[in-house]
């Protein structure tokens, strides 16, 4: 399975065998069977982060992301080697349990007992190499005794039944590219790409190109030198809802890991200014390398203002103040918070993880704290005083993250004198009917367009920005004037 490792790579090797754990003894092996070995303990090591992330409910990345880490070589096989043992985890799981063979020793090493029994199993042969593999061989008669029996118990002929019972259907999504206009032009990058692939420009968005399903780009030279970015298209439809003027100031409130705050910058073509605020520090640095991607460039402190940056601020949005001079100029602001996710599942490949296999992500208390934390930053939003626009999008399918927060802060965004605008006036999926105003807002549907996106844009109505410049000084001085102020606009 996959490459033999170069000599830089054995050398780079960790002497923990790769899965965080001491073996007494490398093996010597050779050619594939090497490169079994290894796989298996780079698949470990993701495993392990990704397993643990699910059953904290706090995935730090997606298992793509994981495998995309320059430090995981392998990456074909070791990405094979985690989907197969994800999809056939509960079944390896029922296995191991039946037969008790797992000692405390093993059980802390269970991502690597789970890779090696996936590959007993269902996989490839494996060689006896390397203290886990010549535990769970020792044991090879005893796991497929074990599975046969448990596949009489559930009544199903082969393992194939056995999974179908609790799979999701497969998503074929084309792949997406956005092209990074502050590096390279769309024509320029659809030439390059139209060398290798068959590609088309998007009839929505003019920056972002398609290519066939599974195109292979991660290691692409437009994407290395962040020409292009892998950003689907729910995903590049928001910073456009937005559509910020070139030379304004934006807030990118939720901002890691900055897809969409480099798509702002692109948009703004190097005029205005980007606060991109981000509360996790861990995050921050993958924000800032996004940043340096991108080539826009970040600014140290707040109170320069050359004419286009990108200013990072480790920051609970909530506390920033609104009314502080630095943001008094701020126009428009996107809102992208911290969401279930439930709309990029497919994507990420989470319907393999154990907490969303049959369908059981109705964690209620999980989506009630995040849908209050989204109505306060949305609330929040909308008390800077110069904002003339806010967009505010979740990669979730939840009416409670989605229409709920809109519609319960809708009064007070008219308070503001906001209105629910259409940014895409020509596309197919609207929100949820729940209240008047709601076809304003796009929705894309997991099934058709690949993920399940929400965006709702807010702008300020017209006549109040006019008034305000015009109208509203002088009613200190003219009283019917202040009456008629009132009477069109409440108090
Ligand atoms: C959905 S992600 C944003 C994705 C980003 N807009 C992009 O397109 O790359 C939400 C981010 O908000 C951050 N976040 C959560 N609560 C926050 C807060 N109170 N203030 C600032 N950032 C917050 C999270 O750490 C996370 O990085």
């Amino acid at each position: 399975m996959g490459r033999v490792p170069t000599k830089q790579q054995k050398n780079n090797r960790s002497k923990d065998g790769g899965d965080g754990t001491q073996e007494k003894q490398k093996p010597s092996l050779k050619g594939a069977e090497r490169s079994a070995y290894f796989a298996r303990r780079e698949a470990a090591k993701v495993l392990r982060v990704v397993l643990q992330g699910d059953a904290n409910r706090r995935a730090l990345a997606s298992i793509k992301s994981l495998i995309y880490k320059p430090s995981v070589r392998n990456k074909k096989a070791t990405f094979a080697l985690i989907c197969q043992t994800l999809k056939h985890l509960p079944i390896i799981k029922d296995v191991l349990e039946a037969s008790s063979i797992l000692n405390t020793k093993w059980k802390r090493q269970q991502e690597l007992v789970y890779i090696i029994v996936y590959d007993i199993l269902f996989g490839q042969a494996v060689a006896v190499a390397g203290d886990a593999e010549k535990y769970l061989m020792r044991h090879k008669n005893a796991l497929q005794s074990t599975l046969k029996q448990l596949l009489l118990r559930r009544n199903v002929k082969n393992v194939e039944q056995l999974i179908a019972l609790n799979q999701l259907p497969d998503v074929s999504l084309p792949r997406y590219v956005r092209v990074n206009t502050l590096k390279l032009d769309v024509d320029s990058a659809l030439l390059e790409l139209k060398e290798k692939y068959s590609v088309e420009k998007d009839d929505l968005l003019p920056d972002l190109l398609i290519l066939p399903p599974g195109t292979d780009l991660h290691d692409h030279p437009l994407v290395n030198n962040g020409s292009i970015f892998m950003q689907g298209k729910a995903s590049s439809m928001v910073a456009p809802a937005l559509n910020p003027e070139p030379g304004w100031e934006v807030i990118d409130a939720c901002a890691a890991p900055g897809n969409k705050t480099v798509h702002l910058a692109a948009l703004m073509k190097r005029k205005g200014r980007i606060i991109a605020c981000e509360l996790n520090k861990q995050r921050i640095k993958r924000l800032k390398e996004t940043i340096k991607l991108s080539g826009a460039s970040m600014l140290q402190s707040l109170k320069l203002n050359p004419s286009s940056d990108i200013h990072v601020l480790n920051e609970d949005f909530l506390n920033i103040d609104p009314k502080a001079p630095s943001y008094s100029k701020v126009k428009a602001i996107l809102l992208d918070p911290s969401c279930s996710g439930s709309g990029t599942a497919a994507s990420r490949l989470d319907h393999l993880l154990p907490s969303k296999a049959a369908g059981q992500d109705t964690d209620m208390e999980r989506l009630n704290k995040l849908a209050a934390f989204q109505r306060k930053a949305l609330q929040h939003a909308l008390s800077f005083p110069a904002v003339e626009k806010i967009v505010y999008s979740t990669c979730s399918i939840n009416q409670i993250e989605n229409e709920d927060v809109i519609k319960s802060v809708l009064p007070i965004a008219e308070s503001h004198g906001f209105e629910l605008v259409n940014p895409f006036a020509e596309w197919h999926c609207r929100g949820l009917p729940v209240f008047k105003g709601s076809e304003n807002l796009v929705r894309t549907d997991p099934a058709a367009d690949g993920e399940g996106f929400f965006i709702a844009l807010f702008a300020k109505k017209k006549n109040v920005q006019k008034k305000k410049k015009h109208f509203f000084p002088r009613i200190h001085t003219d009283p019917f004037r202040t009456w008629l102020y009132y009477r069109l606009n409440g108090p």
